[in-house]
C-alpha cells in the first residue's frame, strides 16, 4: 500500500502554476495585493493540475494519538496517562481542536495508532494501535521498521476514508505526551540541525529538564546510528529515510507521514499543523520530494524545530500566533483563509471583465 502511493505522487504540474501566476495578475486588484495567499492559491492550482483549483472544502481533521517510551527519561512535565485522556476528551468533544473545529465546520477523527492503553469503541474513533507506545529512542530504535510500516498505512488507510468520504483538504493533526521529544529528533535528522537548536519547552519545560531533554535527542541520534551532520538527503534513499523515521519518530509521526502520502497521491491538499505534523511531513518529504507540492503550511509553532522544518520544507506559514498546543489547532485556524484564497480565483472579476482600468506600464 505503501509503495503504490508512493508511485501515484506527482509533483505541482508546470502549466497549472503559470495558467495561475497570469490569472492572478488579471484579477481587480493591485499585482501582489493579497500577498501569501496568492501564493497559496497558486501552490493549490499547481497541486491539483487545474487552475482554477477546486475549492479545498469540504475538509477533514484526523488527530493522530500514540505514547512514547522516551517519556520515561522525563522529557515532558505531563503524565504519560494524558494522552488517554484527551483521547477520551477529544471523542467527548471537550478539547481546544474540537470548539476550533466547530468553528471552521470540519469533522474530528481520532486514531489511536499507539495509545498506551485499551481503549472502548465510540463514535468517531478509530482504532489502529501498532503497540502500547513505542520504545524509548534513547536507548535504541522506537519502532521496527515494519511498526514504521503498519503506522504510515494506518496514516493512508484514514486518509482514503476520509477522501472516499468527500474530503477535499486533510488536516493533520497529533496527541501524545512526549512527542515534542521524537519531533526534535526526526527533525534534527532531516534538516541537519543540531540537536540544540531544534529541541523546545514542548508543552512547558524548566531550563534543566531542557538541557537534559537536548542531551536524549543527541543519545538517540547517536545509540542509532544517525547524525544530524549527515541529514537523510530527502528522496535520495527512502529505505534510509523509513530507517531514521521508526529509530527516532513517534507511530503518529509515521501515520501523518502516510496520511501527508496520501494526501499528496490524491490530489487533496493538506494543511500542516505544528511542530509534529511538520517532523511527519519531513519524513513524507523524504520518501518522495514532490508531496510536499500538496502541502499548506497552517501556522507556526512557538517550538524552535517547527520554524527549522518550514525552512526545510520551503513552506510559508499562514498564521504566527505563537501557538503550541497541536492536536490540530493551527492548521483548522488557517482552513479558512486556503478557502478564500481559492475562492477569490473563482470568484474575482479579471480587469476586462469588470471594466476596470489597469494601471499603466
Ligand atoms: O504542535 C506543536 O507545535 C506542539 C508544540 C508543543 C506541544 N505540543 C503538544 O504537546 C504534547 C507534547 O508535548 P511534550 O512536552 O509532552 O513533548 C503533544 O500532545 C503535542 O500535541 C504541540
Ligand atoms: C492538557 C493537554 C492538552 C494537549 N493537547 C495536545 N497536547 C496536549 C498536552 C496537554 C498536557
Amino acid at each position: 500500500m505503501l509503495a503504490e502511493t508512493l508511485a501515484a505522487i506527482r509533483p505541482a504540474d508546470q502549466r497549472a502554476l503559470a495558467e495561475a501566476r497570469a490569472h492572478q495578475d488579471r484579477l481587480t486588484k493591485p499585482r501582489g495585493s493579497l500577498g501569501a495567499l496568492e501564493d497559496v492559491a497558486i501552490r493549490l492550482a499547481g497541486a491539483a493540475g487545474a487552475c482554477p483549483p477546486p475549492m479545498p472544502s469540504p475538509a477533514a481533521l484526523a488527530i493522530f494519538a500514540a505514547d512514547h517510551g522516551v517519556h520515561a527519561r522525563g522529557v515532558s512535565p505531563w503524565p504519560q496517562e494524558v494522552t488517554v485522556q484527551m483521547v477520551a476528551n477529544f471523542l467527548s468533544g471537550g478539547a481546544v481542536a474540537n470548539a476550533f473545529a466547530a468553528q471552521a465546520g470540519v469533522p474530528v477523527t481520532v486514531v489511536d495508532v499507539g495509545v498506551a492503553a485499551d481503549l472502548p469503541d465510540a463514535p468517531g474513533l478509530v482504532k489502529r494501535k501498532i503497540a502500547y507506545g513505542t520504545a524509548d529512542l534513547s536507548r535504541g530504535p522506537a519502532m521496527t521498521v515494519d511498526q514504521a510500516v503498519r503506522a504510515l498505512e494506518a496514516g493512508i488507510v484514514v486518509a482514503r476514508g476520509l477522501v472516499a468520504e468527500g474530503a477535499r483538504c486533510l488536516i493533520a493533526g497529533d496527541m501524545g505526551i512526549a512527542n515534542t521529544t521524537a519531533s526534535a529528533a526526526l527533525v534534527s535528522v532531516f534538516t541537519g540541525k543540531d540537536p540544540a537548536e531544534v529541541t523546545g519547552r514542548g508543552t512547558g519545560i524548566d531550563d534543566d529538564t531542557h538541557k537534559r531533554k537536548v542531551a536524549v535527542v543527541r543519545e538517540a541520534l547517536h545509540v542509532n546510528g544517525l547524525s544530524h551532520d549527515e541529514p537523510q538527503p530527502a528522496g535520495s534513499s527512502p529505505s534510509e529515510a523509513l530507517r531514521a523515521l521508526a529509530a527516532v519518530g513517534g507511530f503518529e509521526h509515521a501515520a501523518i507521514a502516510g496520511f501527508i502520502l496520501c494526501g499528496a497521491a490524491a490530489r487533496v491538499p493538506v494543511i500542516l499543523d505544528g511542530v509534529i505534523a511538520g517532523a511527519g511531513a519531513l519524513a513524507a518529504a523524504a520518501l518522495d520530494p514532490a508531496t510536499t507540492d500538496h502541502c499548506v503550511a497552517g501556522h507556526r509553532s512557538a517550538e524552535p524545530g517547527h520554524a527549522a522544518t518550514l525552512d526545510h520544507l520551503r513552506l510559508r506559514p499562514l498564521i504566527d500566533l505563537e501557538m503550541r498546543l497541536g492536536e490540530g489547532t493551527g492548521a483548522l485556524l488557517a482552513h479558512p483563509m486556503v478557502c478564500a484564497a481559492v475562492r477569490m480565483m473563482h470568484d474575482v472579476a479579471t480587469f476586462d471583465a469588470a471594466g476596470v482600468t489597469e494601471k499603466p506600464v
